[in-house]
């Protein structure tokens, strides 16, 4: 066990009594939370949230049952943070894909309840030259808050991505809505650019830049609810399934769960990447809201 990990699991501070930092899957650190208003499960490893259930509701977010909780691996599911590029990056080229910040294990600077029964859970990482700071409000509603600076001696650009696994009850009759007349890369299609008419429908693999930072819902009958996704300080909104096919390549996902989960992804990606100065700061944002149809 490193250095880091020894310390990130014993927080310098009192932890509220809804919330406990226990070992959880692979015997990796993990933060429970138990509030009045909702329920949460974040590991230090990528400050990865894995679980958000609002009180009275059921799990809003997948996790595969296949994801590996080893300390290195990136955790298929829940949020993964992609940071400071997306996939290989603007130049193609850049390692490991999505970024070091879901890789990496945070500390945990703070949690503390609020006067609303929901709990705010703060965590940081500071690496190659940026200084990360990521709120988690976990109630009724979920808010993902990231605040990025450069503490570097040069000015650099910065993508971010929140990969928002969302649970549905059945993919293939789920609707998004928001995105109507927006402009989308299609990785399915070798990044060919559209536009999308219409709610959006997942009847095969679907892998979509849209370049759109505004309010989307999921609309998902089976379950009898929607999902509103509203980002703040987003220029795109990324929507992946990876169908049958591509589930089955990968080792971290069962082939039939494919089904059971869409990503809505908050995001500043490619031409809309920060551009931060020596010393900037940039703020980007997701607040999670499940509704009864
Ligand atoms: O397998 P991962 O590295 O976690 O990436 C999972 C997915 O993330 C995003 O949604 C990308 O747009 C997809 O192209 C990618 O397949």
């Amino acid at each position: 066990m490193s250095p880091s990990r020894r310390a990130g699991s014993r927080p310098p501070f009192r932890l509220p009594r809804v919330a406990a930092l226990t070992p959880g899957r692979g015997g990796q650190p993990r933060l429970l939370i138990d509030a009045p208003s909702g329920a949460a499960e974040i590991y230090l490893h990528g400050a990865h949230l894995t679980s958000w259930i609002p009180r009275g509701g059921d799990e809003a977010l997948f996790t595969s049952r296949r994801a590996v909780f080893d300390g290195e691996t990136a955790i298929r599911g829940g949020v993964p943070l992609c940071l400071p590029w997306f996939a290989s990056g603007p130049d193609g080229e850049r390692r490991p894909s999505h970024g070091w910040a879901r890789i990496m294990e945070w500390e945990l600077r703070c949690v503390e309840s609020r006067p609303d029964g929901a709990v705010r859970v703060l965590m940081a990482l500071e690496h190659d030259g940026l200084s990360l700071l990521y709120e988690i409000g976990v109630g009724q509603e979920l808010e993902l808050s990231l605040s990025i600076g450069n503490r570097g001696a040069a000015p650099r650009s910065v993508e971010a991505a929140l990969h928002t696994y969302l649970r549905v009850g059945d993919v293939t009759a789920v609707r998004i809505i928001g995105l109507e007349g927006c402009e989308y890369a299609d990785k399915v299609a070798g990044g060919a650019v559209s536009v999308q008419t219409g709610p959006l429908g997942v009847r095969g693999p679907v892998d979509r830049i849209y370049e759109s930072g505004a309010p989307t819902t999921v609309l998902d009958p089976a379950l009898d609810r929607r999902v509103r996704v509203s980002p703040t300080g987003a220029a795109q909104t990324v929507v992946w399934n990876p169908w049958s096919s591509g589930a089955a390549a990968l080792a971290d996902m069962a082939e039939e769960e494919f089904p059971t989960m869409v990503c809505v992804e908050t995001a500043r990606l490619g031409r809309s990447a920060a551009l931060l100065e020596m010393g900037e700061t940039m703020a980007m944002g997701a607040r999670i809201a499940v509704e009864h149809l």
